[in-house]
């Protein structure tokens, strides 16, 4: 177990009441936040969306990628569902970081693409480490879940970590002008499930 789960509060919002339950990664203290939605004890599997930290598309209105949007549909069909996690994982820019992720877009802003970016600054095109994940949610008591996502290497890492994951289930929302090649390159190098729709 790398974390610990540290504190908990009521977070009110537009979908109606989540706990949020703050946890450390015991060796750096770097925090994580869950959000829970309703009853997740029982046998029935969980609606779980794990969101990566993107403060330009959750906060800042980004259009350059998907992230806002898909935070906003997590959160509605989890409080759609009437109970379910999302998990908001701070590894920010697929894990390289703010500051980083704003010197890949400059390299994009070149013509290159998100992977070919993340190499020219030396990084792995995803050096997210997705175990603090399996971590959280079995602090939160969980080891069954339908996950939200497009990308199969998150169903994949996660059941290596022994969570069951019974569904797959697709988040595709926001498309447009500025993050289709963005949403390509995903499905093309990085094997995210993108229909064109
Ligand atoms: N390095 C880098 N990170 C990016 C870029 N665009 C978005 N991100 C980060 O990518 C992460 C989200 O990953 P995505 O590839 O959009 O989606 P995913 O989490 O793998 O898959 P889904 O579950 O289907 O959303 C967040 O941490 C964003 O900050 C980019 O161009 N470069
Ligand atoms: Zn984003």
């Amino acid at each position: 177990m790398q974390l610990t789960r540290v504190a908990e509060a009521k977070l009110p919002t537009q979908w109606g009441e989540f706990l949020m339950v703050g946890f450390e990664e015991i060796s750096t203290q770097k925090d994580h936040v869950a959000l829970v939605f309703g009853d997740i004890t029982g046998e029935t599997p969980v609606l779980t969306r794990i969101h990566s930290e993107c403060l330009t598309g959750d906060a800042l209105f980004s259009l350059r990628c998907d992230c806002g949007f898909q935070l906003e549909s997590a959160l509605d069909a989890i409080a759609k569902e009437g109970r379910g996690i999302l998990l908001y994982h701070r590894q920010e820019g697929r894990g390289i970081g703010l500051i980083n992720k704003i010197k890949a877009y400059a390299l994009q802003d070149k013509g290159y693409d998100t992977v070919e970016a993340n190499e020219a600054l030396g990084f792995a095109p995803d050096q997210r480490n997705f175990s603090f994940c399996a971590d959280m949610l079995t602090l939160l008591g969980v080891d069954k879940i339908r996950l939200l996502t497009n990308n199969p290497k998150k169903v994949r890492v996660l059941s290596e970590a022994g969570i069951k994951i019974t569904e797959r289930v697709p988040l595709q929302v926001g498309r447009n002008p500025k993050n289709s090649h963005y949403l390509d390159t995903k499905a093309a190098k990085l094997g995210h499930l993108l229909g064109r729709s």
